[in-house]
């Protein structure tokens, strides 16, 4: 049986995604059917063409790759319509009442580990309650860290930097409203750490840092964690995607994964985890 899939967003991760499923794709077992964008005139030609998201909502598995807004836009209503739905912009769910939708079914939700690993562990030492606080430190190259509410000067300031810099030093609902295409992985690191609590509970517990490096060429997460199951530290060093410095090549790979892992549990014949 073909899973019948389509996109949000035809960036950087939806496109290296669909090259990622070319084996799945020429055996038929997945058809990319569309993609969602709001500028599709800026965009090459996805496979299955764009589409309006109620088309969209039609298919077996809806893959957000769009940003957060888009996910809090377009994730909600796609759920209580009972789609299946793979989130890349995982920040989406520190804002609680669009964490309540996502959760709420009857839609399945999936989230992506992305850019990161070690969530296994955090979420195990979490609902033991065996961990009290974690905190990540993600360091990219000085320009993939600038933001539109940034002013010129300051955004000319950063894209100048000769030293390393702190840009920022807080929780990850902070972080995620700031540097939005760029710390989705701090608000899956919360989610991991919340137990058997809420969401809130668990971002509360994850400390986040933004350093800007001029020297850098790769994207890197250090991720500490402790408590009383024990001490952890996990450095995940990516190389940024080609097509969006601000992206980890890495985050189209683990969603690949997960589309693999969702096609063998519904049973389309795809390999497991
Ligand atoms: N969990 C993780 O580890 C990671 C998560 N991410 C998340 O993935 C997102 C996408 O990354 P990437 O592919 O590199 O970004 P790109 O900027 O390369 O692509 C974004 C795409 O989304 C589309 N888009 C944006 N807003 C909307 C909307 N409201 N509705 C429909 N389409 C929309 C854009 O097209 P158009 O402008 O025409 O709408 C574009 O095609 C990031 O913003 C981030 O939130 C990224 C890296 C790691
Ligand atoms: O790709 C990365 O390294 C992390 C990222 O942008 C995000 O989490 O939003």
């Amino acid at each position: 049986m073909t899973a019948r899939i389509a996109l949000i967003g035809y960036g950087a991760i939806a496109r290296e995604l669909v090259e990622h499923l070319a084996p799945e794709r020429e055996a038929g077992v997945v058809e990319l059917a569309g993609a969602v964008v709001r500028h599709p005139e800026r965009h090459p030609s996805p496979p299955g063409g764009f589409v309006p998201i109620g088309e969209a909502a039609a298919r077996d598995l809806v893959v957000e790759c769009a940003g957060v807004a888009a996910a809090r836009q377009h994730g909600p209503a796609l759920v209580a319509a009972g789609t299946a739905l793979l989130v890349t912009s995982v920040g989406a769910l520190a804002d609680a009442e669009v964490a309540r939708a996502l959760l709420g079914g009857p839609g399945e939700l999936v989230l992506t580990s992305g850019a990161i690993g070690g969530l296994d562990l955090i979420r195990a030492a979490a609902q033991a309650g065996g961990l009290d606080r974690a905190t990540i430190t993600t360091t990219k190259t000085a320009s993939s860290l600038v933001q539109p509410w940034m002013g010129a000067a300051e955004a000319a300031r950063i894209r100048g930097l000769a030293e390393p810099e702190l840009l920022f030093d807080g929780t990850p609902a902070e972080a995620i409203e700031r540097f939005p295409g760029n710390v989705n992985v701090a608000v899956a690191l919360g989610i991991a750490a919340r137990g058997l609590g809420d969401i809130a509970d668990g971002l509360a517990r994850v400390r986040v840092r933004i350093v800007a490096d001029p020297r850098t060429d790769t994207s890197t997460h250090v991720i500490g964690a402790e408590g009383s199951s024990g001490a952890y530290r996990f450095e995940i060093g990516n190389r940024p995607s080609r097509a969006n410095p601000r992206t980890s090549a890495l985050t189209a790979q683990a969603v690949a994964a997960d589309v693999r892992a969702w096609l063998a549990r519904r049973g389309h014949g795809a390999a497991g985890p």
